[in-house]
């Protein structure tokens, strides 16, 4: 507070004295002014947060996915054949219209047992395995069931549409996993498929690293020949894609479904649906960093030569019986490590052959990579002089936790049949 005498002589009795209270100006201009400056910055602060998360992988090793490369105008979804009406604006319309197409599909409710058992929780819903009670009732078939969750809205239910309609589009291979049919005339929604019953490649892996005798006929060991063999057939699966100008952006161990003969069949075919509807790929769809090449990394268009990086991954998956890619770097630090023009070290386990096979994939540059088609006689060639008689061996077991933090993958993507058994 200030005190200012306004003329006054000494000989006055009375003086005037005024008193000016700055306190009540000067406080709260500076509280406000604090307030502003403390809105600008933390405003500041979202907006430069919003432009890095669109800019830069991901938390916790799982990238968005860049644009793709390489798709026709018709295989981008623009003409081509997943026709999911989008001017219904009713689900229970969606559903008329578009249960004329899938006619063939349709499968009676009825005709599905009630006994469900679930397996994994997908990208749009619980992942069941249970029967289907075609023809003879005494031999129904085991299929697996994908449910759309509810409750659903419009958006939900034609994406689910549409990934039914894909997998009608892609027509049969026999290293992908075959659609049987669906139920779409009403809700809940379902996507059956033919069951691929010893599960995913990564938990076939862990097992092989334990010895044990098993129930399912399934001998868990593998040899570098086996090896060879399986990867001939997920690069069959890719050429296929390929040749549909498709690209898989999700070649992994834990995205390939194994039978007991050893038939190899690609599965997580989402984002592959995902490009071809949209063009582009979609920033919510998340895939871990330590599968991806530098131009995923880099949210650069990707295309089939980002299948060939992922494909030298999964060598080193097989070949170190399930072992998570780059063990001493975090998932969050991959994109740092390619760039100083780092990659794996030859496990022990594996043979020059095949860690040169593994090198050629990780070359930087897309174009220096090996086609499909040459990857694919390379493994031909390799395969016929590869050992197949000494049985892969790694001692440790794995602890599936630290695997999904080391590799940088949530646990519900792992499919975890290891542990039953
Ligand atoms: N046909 C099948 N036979 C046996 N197991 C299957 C089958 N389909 C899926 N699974 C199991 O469910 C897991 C997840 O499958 P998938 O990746 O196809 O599901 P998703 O989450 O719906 O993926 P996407 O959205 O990419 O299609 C697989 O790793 C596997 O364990």
């Amino acid at each position: 507070m200030a005190r200012k005498l306004l003329e006054c002589s000494l000989s006055d009795k009375l003086c005037v004295v005024r008193e000016q209270q700055y306190e009540i100006i000067i406080i709260p201009t500076i509280l406000v002014g604090t307030f502003l400056i403390l809105l600008a910055v933390i405003l500041w602060l979202f907006i430069r947060g919003q432009r890095a998360q669109q800019q830069s992988p991901g938390l916790q090793g799982i990238a968005p996915v860049p644009p793709s490369r390489g798709l026709s105008w018709e295989a981008a979804g623009h003409g081509g054949s997943v026709f999911v009406p989008l001017k219904e604006t009713s689900v229970e319309s969606l559903l008329r219209t578009t249960t004329h197409a899938l006619a063939k599909l349709q499968v009676p409710r009825e005709q599905l047992s009630e006994v469900l058992e679930q397996i994994h929780s997908g990208s749009c819903g619980a992942i069941y395995r249970t029967k289907m009670y075609t023809g003879d009732p005494a031999k129904p078939k085991s299929v697996v069931l994908k449910a759309l969750k509810e409750p659903a809205g419009l958006h939900e239910v034609q994406d689910f549409l549409g990934r039914i309609q894909f997998y009608q589009h892609l027509g049969k291979h026999e290293n992908l996993v075959q659609l049987q049919g669906c139920c779409t005339e009403e809700l809940p929604l379902y996507m059956l498929l033919e069951d691929v019953a010893q599960g995913d490649l990564l938990s076939f892996l862990w097992t092989c690293r334990r010895d044990v005798m098993t129930m399912d006929g399934l001998l868990y060991d593998l040899t570098e020949k086996q090896v060879y063999h399986i990867g001939r057939q997920v690069l069959r699966a890719l050429e296929f894609l390929q040749d549909k100008h498709l690209f898989h952006g999700d070649v992994a161990a834990r995205n390939i479904l194994i039978q007991s003969d050893l038939t190899a069949k690609l599965c997580g075919l989402g984002l592959a649906y995902e490009v071809h509807v949209r063009g582009a790929i979609p920033a919510t769809h998340i895939v871990p960093l330590k599968w991806l090449a530098p131009e995923r990394l880099l949210l650069r268009p990707a295309g089939i030569k980002g299948d060939v990086w992922s494909f030298g991954i999964l060598l080193y998956e097989m070949v170190t019986l399930g072992a998570p890619p780059y063990p001493e770097v975090p998932p969050t630090g991959i994109l740092q490590h390619l760039q100083r023009r780092k990659i794996m070290k030859r496990p022990t386990s594996c043979t020059h052959t095949m860690y040169g096979l593994m090198k050629s994939c990780w070359r930087w540059s897309e174009e220096s990579r090996p086609s499909l088609k040459e990857l694919h006689s390379r493994l031909e060639i390799a395969a016929r002089t590869a050992n197949d008689k000494a049985v892969l061996q790694v001692p440790e077991l794995v602890v599936p936790e630290l695997y999904a933090a080391v590799a940088g993958i949530s646990m519900d993507s792992l499919s975890y049949n290891y542990s039953v058994l």
